[in-house]
């Protein structure tokens, strides 16, 4: 996959840029805060519909003004696709090729993009939901299907738990409905619970031989799921669905008790482990930092292998960030077969040898020169 070009509309500080000649590898240099993150933001946002950094989508249009309008052409392994977003108070607008698409998650996966930056280290060390929010949007980038079995989960989840408070204190005369709010709950649930148990034996694949790589062999990684529910050891439906319902039933009591639902993909967790020991307790910050790495590495692999394509890489402030080591393992996976978009403040931190064919931009104040 390969953006041949970028239009951008009263997004973040810029007020109109059109971007036409990238090539494989494209540095973004600049002070800070002149708009290089903005721009890799944008390409992101072009792939998923959201921003890697706020989920509230008025941040992304300039300030003063109402809407904003990313677009970009794509050149793909069947041909180009010109993919244009259009943000406002009233909502997005997609359209692929000139056609609107009435669902976003159509328009998702079109463009694939793997970002790295300095905030993916709280995958390894922050809160389980900073982890949920990266299954979600991997798994979606892949499986539009799964996005929607995800929006589905999340309203009901909503109305269970509205209902859950209003039980409380009272007699449940209308059984019933908790029964149905349950079935509907636990249907997409294990949609989704099957999807992120799939996605993470593919994902522990790659990661565990790239950190080997990494580590010189030294390190062992593992990735293992944390369903709310308990172990999952089964992939058949039927059998998930029995295992989170009768998991609802214990909990029913609790659940009135507190107003919400104790149990589900909305709670669930994922662990990384090396030679055995979990990162997130026991990992030196060295060690959680070559874990991200390891995973966004395996992520460019898995989109690849699903896909048959490989994703655009955005690489935001994290290359000065790592050793020369680090830095030439990471340069060398990428370098003739994903497309990059690195960001820095300069080019004295980087490994200037390796990206010596690089396209470099300039960014100040909302302007890009080459
Ligand atoms: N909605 C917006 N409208 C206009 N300007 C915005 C908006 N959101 C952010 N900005 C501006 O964008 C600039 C930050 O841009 P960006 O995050 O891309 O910085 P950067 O060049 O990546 O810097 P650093 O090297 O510090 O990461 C700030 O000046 C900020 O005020």
């Amino acid at each position: 996959m390969f953006v041949r070009n970028i239009n951008l509309q009263q997004y973040r500080n810029y007020e109109q840029l059109q971007l036409n000649s990238f090539g494989d590898v494209n540095l973004l240099i600049g002070p800070n805060a002149q708009g290089k993150t903005n721009l890799l933001e944008a390409i992101f946002v072009l792939a998923l519909t959201k921003s890697h950094r706020t989920s509230k989508d008025r941040e992304l249009i300039a300030f003063e003004q109402t809407s904003a309008h990313v677009s970009a052409t794509v050149e793909k392994k069947y041909g180009d696709v010109l993919l244009e977003l259009r943000l406002s108070a009233q909502g997005k607008k997609a359209k692929i090729n000139g056609l609107e698409q009435r669902k976003l998650s159509a328009f998702i996966g079109s463009l694939n993009v793997v970002m790295f930056a300095p905030e993916d280290l709280e995958i390894v060390k922050g809160t389980p939901g900073i982890r949920r929010r990266f299954l979600d949007m991997e798994i979606g980038q892949v499986q539009p299907s799964y996005l929607y079995h995800l929006q589905q989960y999340q309203k009901i989840l909503v109305q269970r738990n509205n209902y859950l408070k209003q039980l409380w204190g009272k007699v449940d005369t209308q059984e019933g409905l908790l029964d149905i709010w349950n079935e509907q709950l636990v249907e997409h649930g294990v949609k989704i619970i099957k999807k992120r148990k799939q996605f993470i034996i593919k994902l522990q694949k790659w990661a565990e031989a790239i950190h080997h790589g990494i580590t010189n062999g030294s390190e062992d990684l593992q990735l293992r799921y944390v369903p709310s529910f308990g172990e999952v050891t089964e992939e058949d439906e039927a059998v998930l669905f029995e295992q989170f319902m009768i998991k609802l039933r214990q909990l029913k009591d609790q659940e009135i008790r507190r107003g919400m639902t104790l149990a589900g993909p909305h709670r669930d967790d994922m662990t990384f482990y090396i030679n055995g020991k979990e990162v997130h307790t026991y990992g030196s910050q060295g060690q959680q930092r070559t874990t991200a790495l390891s995973l966004k590495l395996a992520e460019i692999e898995l989109i690849k292998e699903e896909i048959g394509e490989y994703p655009v890489l955005l690489l935001d402030d994290v290359l000065s960030e790592l050793d020369p080591y680090r830095q030439t393992q990471l340069i060398e996976t990428f370098q003739s077969k994903v497309q990059t978009f690195i960001t820095a403040t300069g080019v004295e931190s980087l490994n200037t040898d390796k990206l010596k064919n690089a396209n470099i931009f300039h960014v100040h104040s909302g302007q890009v020169g080459s």
